[in-house]
């Protein structure tokens, strides 16, 4: 292959944006005024009315309620988006605790698997092997401003396995909810999809597929591609804050960048961040000491390693030793317990928690390393549906109290156990928290609420922490701190209740918490340019992070603002 960005470029001299506008086209929304329709020269083109949001809502929300399936309603989720972004987070803001299950996981899920099927319009930027040496001038072509990027090689889509380039919906769902939850302008976010070959062999023979049909490029080639890329987001976008997603084998990129970018890894940090803080406060109501922890994990990847280490810093924080908070954890992946001497040559990303007191047995299945260990705490990142089983679940409610119990593998399918198992169980004595939501549900009289441990609770205030502080790197101690900020910010009402996440439809709320405790950090840890922020007290630090926050329901006013200053402008010649 040749170098096609070049010819790209030189086919289209005036610029993309005339023709690919993404994420921007809030003109067309039918609550501008009149005299805004003018301005923006719309008029004519909308039917007249000039609407609330109370009537665009009903209309959408009824639009919505007649979908049959969840990726029918993601489907239409998506061209609201594409043709009035405004109105898709207004929407968004009022209802997200019903719509965030259809624009991210579970239903993500399914629109990745068929993606190349269901594809009608762009939403991202893809970037081949082919373009290699190219990049640069690739990324020209995406006409906005960009603060933040999530990106994926598809490799790891969810527990999905490797779904090549369908795995765009992953960075397209996850800065919808930098949007939303954060407040990042959706024109000023870049879902960037690497399009470097797919292990999928289905994919490669489906008429269909929109990816390269080649076989996955080798960790060398992948590293030369990601230093380019690297290089050219930051030299096009100085200050870029750019989020590593769903990649098979993510722990090499964050060595290599963690210190000369600003990124993080959500799988390994974002996931690590928000399991501590639910564990935080679930230790809370257990009652229990950390020195006192047993904690089995279903699944060594870069989401098991990630959270484990996580909570192997909280438990130093707490007195332990590092041996022993290391020795408090027992892995097991797909070939059992992980152990020194089991007799292959474990990933280096497993060593750390690698058992030497096993005394030569090796435990292959979790009933055998539960048996073992009698865990008090059972974590799930396996990708294993139902791997948690009755017996397993009840054997905790024996062993412990209050079990710890969190199946967090995404989507729902794919989740180690379901709530209303873990629940029935252990008779109602776990604390619980999976990766997908699931219903809340009546036991003995009391109604239960899950709780969410998803990351989504942490990276949107970690990117706007890093991107308003504009942090030079995005330090481990950062990621604690959007853990700690998280376990702090539940309402009187929502301790009371025992829960150990605050609710979903407090999201905003909590994201700015969880960027106040980012920005802090950064400023004690000196990666912070964005000085003046060390000037504001608390609650001056508040206010700017909630000015700064894209509010979808002032955009028409925005407009009206700007069609005021002209027409003033106008009047005073
Ligand atoms: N709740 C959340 O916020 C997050 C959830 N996840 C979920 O965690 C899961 C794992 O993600 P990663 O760690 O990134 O994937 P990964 O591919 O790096 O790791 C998967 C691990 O599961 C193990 N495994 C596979 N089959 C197994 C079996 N039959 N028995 C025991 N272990 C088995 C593998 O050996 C590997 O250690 C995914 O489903 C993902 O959606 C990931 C990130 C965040
Ligand atoms: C939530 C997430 O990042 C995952 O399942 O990979
Ligand atoms: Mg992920």
């Amino acid at each position: 292959m040749g170098a096609p960005s070049a010819n790209i470029q030189q086919a289209h001299p005036s610029g993309p944006s005339r023709h690919f506008v993404p994420n921007s086209s809030g003109d067309f929304d039918t609550s501008n005024t009149l005299e805004a329709r003018k301005y923006l020269r719309t008029y004519g083109l909308t039917p007249p009315t000039v609407e609330s949001f109370e009537t665009q809502a009903e209309r959408c929300l009824a639009i919505l309620h007649s979908k049959q399936t969840p990726i029918d309603k993601y489907q239409y989720l998506t061209h609201l988006r594409a043709s009035n972004v405004h109105l898709f987070y207004r929407l968004l803001a009022d209802y997200v605790k019903e719509l965030t299950p259809l624009i991210y996981t579970p239903t993500v899920g399914e629109a990745c698997q068929k993606w190349s099927h269901i594809y009608t319009q762009p939403e991202g930027m893809y970037l081949s092997y082919a373009d290699k040496g190219h990049l640069h001038s690739v990324i020209q072509n995406w006409p906005h401003n960009v603060e933040i990027t999530v990106v994926t090689d598809g490799s790891r889509i969810l527990g999905l396995g490797d779904l090549g380039i369908n795995g765009m919906g992953i960075p397209v769902g996850k800065l919808a909810l930098y949007t939303a939850c954060a407040g990042i302008r959706p024109d000023c976010t870049l879902p960037l999809m690497l399009d470097l070959g797919t292990s999928n062999q289905a994919l490669i023979e489906d008429p269909l597929y929109m990816g390269s049909r080649r076989p996955k490029v080798s960790a060398e080639e992948e590293a030369e591609f990601l230093d380019e890329l690297m290089a050219a987001l930051t030299e096009r976008w100085p200050g870029i804050v750019i989020q590593y997603e769903d990649f098979k084998n993510p722990f090499p990129s964050l060595q290599r960048y963690q210190s000369t970018y600003t990124m993080f890894n959500d799988d390994i940090q974002g996931t690590g961040a928000v399991i501590l803080a639910g564990f935080i406060n679930a230790v809370k109501q257990s009652g229990t000491l950390a020195k006192d922890q047993r904690a089995v994990f279903l699944g060594a990847g870069s989401a098991g390693v990630g959270v484990a280490k996580q909570l192997v810093e909280f438990f130093i924080r707490e007195g332990l030793t590092e041996d022993q908070a290391r020795r408090c954890f027992w892995l097991v992946d797909s070939k059992g317990l992980v152990t020194n001497d089991r007799g292959d040559k474990l990933a280096e990303h497993k060593v750390y928690f690698s058992r030497d007191d096993n005394e030569g047995k090796q435990y292959e299945s979790l009933d055998e390393v539960v048996e073992y260990v009698k865990p008090t705490i059972l974590m799930g990142l396996s990708t294993i549906g139902g791997a948690f089983t009755p017996k397993i679940l009840s054997r905790m409610a024996e062993l412990n109290d209050r079990p710890v119990v969190f199946p967090l593998s995404n989507p729902s399918s794919q989740s180690e156990c379901t709530f209303e198992d873990a629940i029935k169980y252990t008779k109602g004595k776990c604390l619980f928290a999976s990766g997908s939501p699931f219903p809340k549900l009546e036991y003995e009289g009391r109604t239960l609420e899950p709780g969410q441990g998803n990351n989504m609770y942490v990276f949107p205030g970690i990117g706007l922490g890093a991107i308003l502080s504009k942090a030079v790197n995005v330090t481990q101690g950062m990621i604690y701190a959007s853990a700690e900020a998280l376990s702090t910010s539940l309402t009187k009402e929502e301790v009371a209740q025992n829960w150990l996440y605050p609710d979903v439809s407090r999201i905003r709320e909590v994201s700015v918490v969880v960027t106040a405790g980012v920005i802090r950090q950064a400023q004690k840890e000196g990666v912070d340019r964005e000085l003046h922020l060390r000037n504001l007290n608390d609650e001056e630090l508040d206010a700017y992070i909630r000015s700064r926050m894209y509010d979808p329901f002032k955009e028409r006013d925005r407009v009206d603002d700007e069609l005021a200053q002209i027409t003033g402008q106008v009047s005073k010649l």
